[in-house]
């Protein structure tokens, strides 16, 4: 059966369960639809067929042996040549030093890398077996870890499929599947993991794209049908004057916009109607301070809020600031992510409950069973591409529908927000604070980080404080760790031990970030080396440079944000991408970064650039991720999903129909695995 877990397959023991549970795959049915990200294909080419870049499999006589040099700390290079014919072409592995072995002089050997054209050469990513006739040329690439290896990965899924491949429910309704010629399940399935070619893959991918953003669509409108039913919402009829005190007490004047935003949240929440709004601005113009107004309007009215962030970092952030700006007035605040203490969580949750709290400011701790509120009226969701929709809806159900505001620094056009949130009314704050500086950006190759160093070495002198990021490489956490605490040593070692320099990275205890996010805040730290858990949010005024290593490695989205970290203040601010890019894309990615800091023109390019799949991670794109589509590349098969999701609502709003009872169950079964994150 389908619901099976995946133990009751021959070959899947302990170690090995646990492994595929770290992917999300328990049963059968999440293995079948755990899906290859990419294929490689190790079909043989002759050499004048490639194109520069390409990835390609090459198969020669080994001519010169192998040879192993060391260069840097710990990397290693391997050099073999072999000969296609009449060419000799060098074949270059990075760090894979036991791939000497592999190569001996007058053998066949098959190599899969990337081709450069210009020099005839082969970065080699791995070797082939020469003779491989029962494994297929054209193979997908999942997401692996180091209890599931590819090729074991893949049998498994063979066996999965030979006994249960069959039992797919079909859950696109058979006239939609039709109009739109869409696969059923099981050729879905079959296509998407054992293709023969990539025709084959593409059409399964068609399919099975519209099916995930149809599935996804389906939960939006469920939302929707939840929030509708109370057609009329919450009325929050919030007390102006104490609102006015408020603002009264802030240490700068509101900005027009900041002003424009409020009034336009305040009137909507006032309103009998379900608020759903989405709130935009660039980075550092001042969403936070609109939040804290807004929720303080719902707690004049005696409702409580609720402020939902993505990391555990800024939820401390806020809490802090927060705090500060509450002092003296009558609005009691607590905070509960997933490292609160059991004795602290539990009075949390009895102030929440009997109301005592008003404010409340968290993780995704926020949502967990346990958790009741007496009267939640408004819920605040910072960066909301981070949760998921039904991560939302349950937090709706727990107040009395409460009225949902959602930030984002990213701004995406509106027929996009639309489609991928749902329809929602936006307020947009289209200025900066008076009195900033604008941040001058510069890109520089690796071999000129000397004046990357004097940068930092001149902001220190004048009293500011400086970021220094490393990339995440999803592929291996130990490597971005590496590279983390090199950066930090070398900052070090060239900055003298006057300096205090500190390491903050991902793997840390949360008390531990807290701690090095406050030190940074109060000055005491003044480089911080990160990976990117600073990303989102963090509000350090006092910090003038952000230089980014491997900065071609990111988004321009990401880099935005990274780059919004400084410039908070006064002072002038600078931002140094460290980078050699290796390629066009990377290039016009880094000179685009010099040459505008305006949030909007680098959302569009963003869009642009990213249609042809080459953005780094795109978690700061403003968008949900999906595990196969592109909202922006799929654009069209989103906007079809939705459609068809909110004909079947409209038609049929209780999932009644025969067609239709897949789809509930779908609902049911995403309601109850998520309802108890506990
Ligand atoms: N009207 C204002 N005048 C001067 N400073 C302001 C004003 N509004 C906010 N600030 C300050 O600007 C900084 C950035 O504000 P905030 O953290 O709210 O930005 P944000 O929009 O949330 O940015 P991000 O998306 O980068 O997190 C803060 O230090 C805040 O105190």
């Amino acid at each position: 059966m389908l619901t099976d877990a995946v133990t009751t397959l021959s070959g899947v023991g302990e170690k090995r369960a646990e492994g595929l549970a770290e992917l999300g795959i328990t049963t059968i049915y999440d293995l079948l639809y755990y899906f290859p990200f990419r294929y490689d294909d190790l079909k043989v080419k002759a050499i004048d067929e490639i194109a520069d870049q390409e990835k390609v499999t090459l198969k020669g006589v080994v001519v010169a042996a192998p040879i192993v040099t060391r260069f840097g700390p710990r990397k290693t290079r391997l050099n073999v040549k072999i000969q296609i014919e009449h060419t000799v072409v060098l074949v270059t592995f990075f760090n894979q030093p036991w791939l000497q072995d592999k190569f001996e002089m007058g053998d066949e050997a098959a190599v899969y890398g990337k081709w450069d054209a210009l020099r005839h050469t082969l970065t080699g990513m791995k070797v082939l077996a020469t003779q491989n006739s029962e494994h297929p040329s054209f193979t997908g690439i999942y997401p692996v870890n180091k209890h599931v290896r590819q090729s074991w990965l893949v049998e498994l899924v063979k066996q999965a499929y030979d006994r249960d491949g069959q039992n797919l429910p079909e859950m696109i309704p058979d006239d939609i599947r039709a109009k739109y010629k869409l696969l059923p399940e099981q050729a879905i399935v079959a296509g998407m993991h054992f293709p023969q070619t990539p025709e084959q893959a593409s059409a399964a991918r068609r399919s099975a794209v519209f099916r995930e953003f149809f599935l996804f669509q389906l939960q939006l409108q469920a939302l929707r049908q939840q929030t509708d039913a109370t057609s009329n919402g919450l009325m929050i009829p919030y007390d102006n004057q104490a609102l006015k005190a408020l603002i009264a007490t802030l240490p700068f004047e509101l900005t027009r916009a900041q002003k424009k935003v409020v009034n336009e949240i305040c009137a909507d929440m006032k309103a009998p109607t379900h608020m759903n709004r989405l709130l935009q601005g660039d980075v550092g113009s001042g969403k936070t301070i609109v939040a804290a107004i807004v929720m303080y309007a719902a707690v004049t009215a005696r409702y409580q809020a609720a402020l939902m962030v993505p990391t555990e970092v800024l939820a401390e952030q806020h809490y802090a600031k927060l705090t500060a700006l509450f002092q003296g007035f009558p609005v009691n605040i607590a905070l509960l992510t997933g490292s609160t203490s059991t004795k602290d969580r539990r009075s949390i949750l009895t102030g929440l409950e009997s109301g005592e709290i008003d404010f409340i400011i968290g993780t995704h701790a926020l949502i967990q069973k346990a958790v009741n509120y007496h009267s939640l009226g408004l819920v605040v969701i910072d960066e909301q591409h981070r949760f998921g929709v039904n991560q939302r809806k349950i937090l709706q159900e727990k107040g009395l529908k409460p009225d949902l505001l959602s930030m984002t620094a990213t701004p995406i056009p509106r027929t996009l927000a639309i489609t991928a949130y749902g329809e929602m009314d936006v307020s947009i704050i289209d200025e900066l604070p008076a009195g900033r500086q604008p941040i001058t950006t510069t890109w520089i190759r690796k071999n000129q980080f000397r004046q990357a160093l004097d940068t930092i070495k001149t902001q220190l002198g004048l009293g500011g404080q400086a970021f220094a990021i490393t990339p995440l490489i999803a592929e291996s956490e130990k490597v971005d760790l590496q590279n983390a605490e090199q950066l930090f040593a070398d900052l070090q070692g060239e900055l003298g031990p006057q300096v205090s320099v500190a390491l903050l990275h991902g793997q840390m205890k949360a008390e531990e970030k807290d701690t090095i996010m406050r030190a940074f805040s109060d000055g005491e730290i003044q480089v911080l080396v990160s990976t990117t858990v600073v990303e989102v949010g963090v509000d350090v005024p006092n910090a003038t440079v952000m230089l980014i290593m491997d900065a071609d490695r990111f988004g321009l989205a990401q880099l935005h944000q990274l780059r919004g970290r400084v410039g908070r203040g006064h002072q002038a601010a600078y931002c140094i991408l460290v980078a050699d890019p290796k390629n066009e894309q990377g290039v016009e990615r880094m000179t685009i970064m010099t040459e505008t800091n305006d949030g909007f023109v680098l959302a569009e390019k963003d869009l642009e650039l990213r249609g042809s799949g080459e953005i780094f991670g795109d978690r700061q794109s403003g968008l949900p991720s999906f595990k196969l589509g592109d909202p922006v590349g799929d654009f069209n098969s989103l906007a079809v999903a939705q459609q068809v999701a909110s004909q079947i609502f409209a038609q049929d709003p209780t999932l009644a129909q025969p067609e239709h009872k897949m789809i509930q169950r779908y609902l049911n079964s995403i309601r109850q695995k998520n309802g108890s994150l506990d």
